[in-house]
């Protein structure tokens, strides 16, 4: 059985790695440089990196210079989120040498757009599924965007590759992740699943490692790095095989 993959998450607000209770703007508590967080995660053994640009994604502006820098500094696979919309910023995106883009509200907003990009991209393009119950939220998560299971579908016959899988209500909380939620999307497709958002503990990254055989293929784990729950050096070992 594969290993779990981890993804530690940097999300940038106004230049600082940041981390927002529920997605909300306003919400932030600041951890410092969005650079020596992602060289931490790398130097404890990180494959990849989660990488938001959050003023891009909630329309406050963007941190392109410091995705940029972070982005070339790292050795390790970039996955790259936030505000990426249309032709202009997939390319910025895709030119930092990421591995792999997430897109969200462009998913709900723009479809014939990204099934283009879909087939242009292949697997460097992920869709970032972000879910109220079961409904998605786009612009930052700021606004509704249609049913969750209607849109899988929908990618899922474009060929999108991955889903990046977050319950807004989890999301920057230390509650645990929505297992419940990761297991209805996997049913319903072959796509690799990666789950974010409420990691709070080694327990919870040994309960998403169970869902391995069933599709997910990561986590991202914020919060409770930042809050020093555990190391990312005792999370790798937790979710090893
Ligand atoms: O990813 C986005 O585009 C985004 C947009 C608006 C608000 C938040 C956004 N992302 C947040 C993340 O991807 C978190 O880093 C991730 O879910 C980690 O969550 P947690 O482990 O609960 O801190």
């Amino acid at each position: 059985m594969p290993k779990l993959e981890l993804l530690p998450a940097v999300d940038v607000r106004d230049g600082q790695a940041v981390r927002l209770v529920h997605g909300e703007s306003g919400s932030e508590t600041s951890y410092g440089s969005p650079l020596e967080a992602a060289l931490a995660w790398q130097s404890a053994g990180a494959e990849w990196l989660h990488l938001v640009d959050l003023d891009a994604a909630f329309g406050t502006g963007d941190n392109r210079d410091v995705i940029s820098e972070v982005t070339g500094a790292m050795d390790i696979k970039v996955e790259l989120s936030g505000g990426i919309r249309d032709d202009a910023s997939l390319e910025a995106a895709l030119a930092t040498g990421c591995r792999r883009v997430n897109l969200g509200t462009a998913a709900l907003e723009s479809p014939e757009w990204v099934a283009k990009v879909i087939a242009e991209h292949g697997d460097k393009i992920a869709v970032g599924l972000d879910v109220r119950g079961t409904t998605l939220r786009g612009r930052g998560w700021t606004r509704d965007g249609g049913d969750l299971y209607e849109t899988l579908a929908r990618l899922d016959a474009e060929g999108c590759a991955r889903y990046v899988v977050t319950d807004i209500a989890k999301d920057g909380t230390l509650q645990g992740p929505n297992l419940g939620l990761l297991r209805d999307v996997c049913a319903v497709t072959d796509r690799p699943v990666v789950a974010s958002g409420g990691v709070s503990s080694l327990d919870d990254l040994r309960a998403i490692s169970l869902l391995v055989p069933e599709g997910v293929e990561g986590a991202i784990v914020g919060k409770a790095l930042y809050a020093k729950a555990f190391t990312l050096e005792e999370a790798l070992k937790a979710v090893a095989v």
